[in-house]
C-alpha cells in the first residue's frame, strides 16, 4: 500500500491552505482543503483521512478556539480513532490543552515549520488506533454520521452522545426518511458494541421475529407502532432483558404502554426538514458532492437560485427524498453546477416542480441567515454570494431583525 498520507486541512484562510496543500504534494501526500467545519462533516462523512489538521478559529475576529473545539467534540463523536493535530495562535496554548482533552491528538503553534508539521503529521498516523491496521482499510465510520447544525439535529447529535454507550432501550421517531435508521446506526456505533452488527427487524414480517430470540446484543426494531395492540403485547413479552432495543416509529404515542416502557426509556425524536430548512440546503450540497464523486464527475456544486429552492420547498420523502433529487440532478448537470430548473422532488407520484412552501419574506430572511452563517458573518462576502450591495444587506438584515 502507498505510503502517501491522506489529510483533511480545515483552514478559512485559503491563502494558507493553498499553500499548506502545495506542500503536502510536493512531498507526495494529498490534501484535502474545507474551508470551515461544516464543509469538514461532509468530507468526513464520505472518506477516511489518516490525519486532519483543524485550525481553531472560524468567525472573523473571534480568537476563542470554541468552534475549533466544537468541530472536535463533532469528529471525535463521530469517529473515537480520528486523529486530530489542532493549528493554534501563538499565544493559544490554552486552547491547546482544552484541544487535547477534547480528544486532539497534538498541537501546532502558528507560525508553524514545515518540518515540525510533518514530523508530527507522521507521528500520530504512525500510532494505530486500538483495533490496528490502517485507517483506509476500516470501513468508514462515517455510515452515521449525521449532518446538519439546526438546533434540532444538535439536540438529536447530543442525545445520541449520551445515550449511545448506555444500554438504555431508545425511540427513534420522526418522519419517514427523515434519517430515522441513520439516527439509529449512530446510537449503536457509539456503544460498547459497536464491533458486533446491530440486527434489524422489519416487525411487519413475522419471519424476521425469529431474531427477537437472541439473549444480548442489539435489535433495530422497524415499526412497532404499525403492529395491533396484541402484536405489541406479544413483542413487549418477547424482549429479554440483556437485550439492547433501538426502536423506529413515526410516534412513540402509538405504541402500548407496555412497549413504550421497554423500547422508549428514551425518545430521540427527528424534526422534520420542513422546521430545519437550513440543514435542507447543508445535506444538500453533501449529497451533491457526493453524487459527483460517486459518477465520477467531480465537485457538483448547487447555484444560489437552487439552493434557495431547496429551502423554500417541502421534500416529500424527508431527507431521503432531498438526497433523490439532488443525485438525479447532480447526474444531469453539465458544468458541475445545478440549477434551480433541475431542482424537482422525486416521490412515489411524481408530480410537479416544487411549490414554495414559504412566503418570499421567510425565504428572503432565510437566504440571508444563511448565506451569514456560510460566510461566517462577513457581510461583504454575504452581500457578494446574495448577488446584493453591503448597503443593501445591510437594510434587508434590518428588516428581517437580524
Ligand atoms: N442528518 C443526516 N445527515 C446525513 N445523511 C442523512 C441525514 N438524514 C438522513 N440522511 C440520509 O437520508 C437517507 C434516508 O435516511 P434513513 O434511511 O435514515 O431514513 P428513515 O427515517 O430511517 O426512513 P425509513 O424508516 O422510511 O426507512 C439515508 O441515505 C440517510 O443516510
Amino acid at each position: 500500500m502507498s505510503s502517501a498520507w491522506n489529510v483533511l486541512l480545515v483552514e478559512d484562510d485559503s491563502t494558507v491552505a493553498r499553500a499548506t496543500e502545495i506542500l503536502f504534494r510536493l512531498a507526495g501526500h494529498r490534501l484535502t482543503i474545507a474551508a470551515d467545519p461544516t464543509a469538514a462533516y461532509s468530507l468526513l462523512a464520505r472518506h477516511r483521512y489518516d490525519v486532519i489538521l483543524l485550525d481553531m478559529n472560524f468567525v472573523p475576529g473571534m480568537s476563542s478556539g470554541e468552534e475549533g473545539l466544537a468541530c472536535i467534540a463533532r469528529i471525535m463523536a463521530d469517529d473515537a480513532d480520528a486523529r486530530v493535530i489542532v493549528i493554534t495562535a501563538h499565544s493559544g496554548i490554552r486552547i491547546a490543552v482544552a484541544a487535547m482533552q477534547a480528544g486532539a491528538r497534538d498541537f501546532l503553534m502558528k507560525p508553524w515549520r514545515k518540518d515540525d508539521l510533518f514530523a508530527k503529521c507522521a507521528a500520530v498516523i504512525a500510532q494505530t488506533s486500538e483495533g490496528g491496521g490502517s485507517r483506509r482499510d476500516a470501513p468508514r465510520p462515517t455510515a452515521s454520521t449525521i449532518l446538519g447544525d439546526s438546533a434540532g439535529i444538535e439536540q438529536v447529535r447530543a442525545l445520541v452522545r449520551r445515550v449511545g454507550p448506555t444500554a438504555a432501550s431508545v425511540c427513534v421517531t420522526g418522519p419517514s426518511g427523515s434519517g430515522r435508521t441513520l439516527v439509529a446506526n449512530a446510537i449503536h456505533a457509539a456503544s460498547a458494541d459497536a464491533a458486533v452488527k446491530a440486527v434489524r427487524i422489519d416487525l411487519r414480517d413475522s419471519e424476521q421475529w425469529q431474531a427477537l430470540n437472541a439473549e444480548s446484543g442489539t435489535v433495530i426494531l422497524r415499526y412497532p407502532d404499525q403492529l395491533a395492540p396484541v402484536a405489541q403485547a406479544r413483542l413487549a413479552d418477547r424482549l429479554l432483558p440483556g437485550l439492547r432495543c433501538i426502536g423506529i416509529a413515526d410516534d412513540v404515542a402509538t405504541l402500548s404502554p407496555a412497549l413504550r416502557r421497554r423500547l422508549a426509556t428514551v425518545e430521540i425524536a427527528i424534526p422534520p426538514l420542513a422546521q430545519r430548512r437550513g440543514d435542507a440546503v447543508i445535506l444538500a450540497r453533501h449529497f451533491a458532492l457526493a453524487a459527483g464523486e460517486a459518477y465520477g464527475r467531480g465537485p457538483v456544486r448547487l447555484s444560489p437560485a437552487a439552493e434557495a429552492m431547496v429551502i423554500v420547498s417541502d421534500w416529500p420523502d424527508e431527507v431521503r427524498g432531498l438526497a433523490a433529487a439532488i443525485e438525479r440532478a447532480a447526474l444531469l448537470s453539465n458544468d458541475g453546477m445545478i440549477d434551480a430548473a433541475a431542482i424537482r422532488p422525486i416521490s412515489s407520484n411524481t408530480g410537479p416542480a416544487p411549490t414554495p412552501a414559504l412566503s418570499l419574506n421567510d425565504a428572503e430572511r432565510l437566504m440571508i441567515e444563511a448565506a451569514l452563517k456560510e460566510h461566517r458573518y462577513n457581510v461583504s462576502r454575504a452581500a457578494s454570494a446574495l448577488g446584493i450591495s453591503r448597503g443593501t444587506l445591510y437594510r434587508r438584515m434590518a428588516q428581517h431583525g437580524l
